[in-house]
């Protein structure tokens, strides 16, 4: 009767190891699932006005509902995993039991076993089976959580490519960088590299506009010289150090950036602006209120009923215009003197009125800037203000120099922009 019940015992432990991995796999699986219906729904939740606007709404309600069933999917391959363990585990016990009564009884009629005998036997037979029922739920549960635990230590784990601090921090920065023989490609898109050799100096004090087709990589200029990638191949400099000496979060402080479509975080509008701050509890008030003089912003703060305390962002970002978001974002960039000053000119999302507002706000403070100064320039007026234009096509710096300078080359990528309008569009607005 022993001999029956250790024959069974390896068959319910390899049950368990199997569904153990299974349930590992599923729930994994599952995690993935729900994560992707989640970021459909939040996605499009938040851009309702897009989906409006392109009607939208039945395309969208079918690839949530795709992502249901996945779920769904999973959850039924999950319960017959289950249900075919406990059927498994349960039609194993039985048939065990249903031998051990059989031939115990034989055992009984030829009197080599007694009533008591084979009852307790029984008895301890089921104590042991409930223990391993038990212990199955127990190895259920612990492959859940490891299933569901592993990607999140993978993350956890994971070491930044760039690490956040640790290098040099210059007591005084003079500011001037100095790309020398850049080669870059995204590490997702390592075929197609964005530069190829790039050769730039973009002088202290000074403000450099970069120019070039659509697509051409001047936006990645500015996250290379906010160190969110290194160069694949040479080196970019700030006064003549390689960029990697410097400690990155000290070096990305000395940067004030406005990107072409700036965020606005849940907040009040005085959060937002004093948000450029290290300690931004510590800002003066007045300090608040001069960079948001510095870029337009003050006269419709003061509109508002609220003043500096108007709730923007995702929950009221409703109530600013796209030109109001982008001088925020300045006066934002701004609030700590930066010594470096990069801007992605917005080409997008601007009434006329607002788009003047912003190139007002952005021509009085290149006028009076003594920073650094990397703008990408869309229009003639901020063209027209830099001591330096760099023209980026095909991966590399083409031509360089002053507007004037530019104009003079027969043929050339900026004189054919300025030709085709793609610069400047709405320079006689100004
Ligand atoms: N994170 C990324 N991963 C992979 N490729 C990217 C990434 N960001 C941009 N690219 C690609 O790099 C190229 C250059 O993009 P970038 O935004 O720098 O151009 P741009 O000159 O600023 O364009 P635009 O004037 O239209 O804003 C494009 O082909 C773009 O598709």
């Amino acid at each position: 009767m022993t001999k029956v019940v250790l024959f069974v015992i390896p068959i319910i432990l390899g049950t368990f190891y199997v569904f153990g991995r299974l349930q590992r796999r599923y729930t994994q699986m599952m995690q993935e699932a729900v994560a992707s219906a989640n970021q459909i729904a939040t996605e499009r939740f938040s851009n309702v006005r897009t989906v409006r606007m392109l009607v939208a709404e039945k395309k969208e309600q079918a690839a949530y509902i795709e992502r249901m069933m996945e779920i769904w999917r999973i959850s039924k391959l999950e319960g017959i995993a289950r249900g075919a363990m406990f059927g498994g585990f349960q039609f194993t016990g039985y048939f065990a039991m249903t031998v051990v009564l059989y031939y115990g009884s034989s055992l009984i009629g030829q009197g080599l076993l007694t009533y008591g005998d084979l009852s307790s036997f029984c008895l301890y037979a089921v104590f042991c089976a409930t223990s391993l029922g038990n212990l199955s739920n127990f190895y259920t549960e612990l492959m859940k959580g490891l299933g569901a635990s592993s990607r999140l230590f993978e993350l956890k784990n994971r070491v930044p490519a760039i690490p956040l601090t640790g290098g040099i921090k210059a007591e005084h920065l003079i500011g001037e960088i100095h790309f020398e023989s850049v080669a870059f490609a995204y590490p997702n898109r390592e075929e197609s590299p964005i530069f190829t050799d790039i050769n730039l100096k973009i002088p202290a004090g000074k403000i450099t506009a970069v120019v070039g087709p659509s697509g051409s990589g001047k936006s990645t200029l500015a996250q290379l010289i906010l160190r969110l990638y290194d160069p694949d191949q040479g080196r970019i400099t700030v006064d003549g150090v390689d960029l990697k000496e410097y400690d990155p979060s000290w070096w990305r402080r000395q940067i004030g950036t406005v990107s072409q479509e700036p965020v606005l975080f849940s907040t009040t509008i005085w959060n937002n602006i004093a948000y450029g701050a290290e300690k931004a509890e510590e800002v003066e008030n007045g300090r608040v209120q001069q960079a948001a003089q510095q870029s337009n912003s003050l006269e419709f703060i003061h509109d508002f009923p609220d003043g500096f305390q108007t709730l923007v962002g995702e929950l009221g970002s409703s109530m600013l215009s796209g030109g109001q978001k982008q001088r925020i974002a300045i006066a934002r960039a701004l609030i700590m003197n930066p010594r470096i000053l990069v801007m992605d000119e917005a080409t997008s999302a601007l009434d006329a009125t607002s788009e003047y507002l912003v190139r007002q706000a952005l021509s009085k403070l290149l006028a009076n800037s003594h920073q650094t100064v990397l703008i990408i320039a869309h229009r003639l007026s901020t063209i027209k203000h830099a001591d330096q234009i760099a023209v980026l096509d095909k991966g590399t710096i083409v031509e360089l120099g002053t507007f004037e300078d530019l104009m003079r080359i027969e043929d050339g990528v900026f004189k054919k922009l300025v030709e085709k309008q793609t610069i400047g569009w709405r320079e006689d607005s100004f």
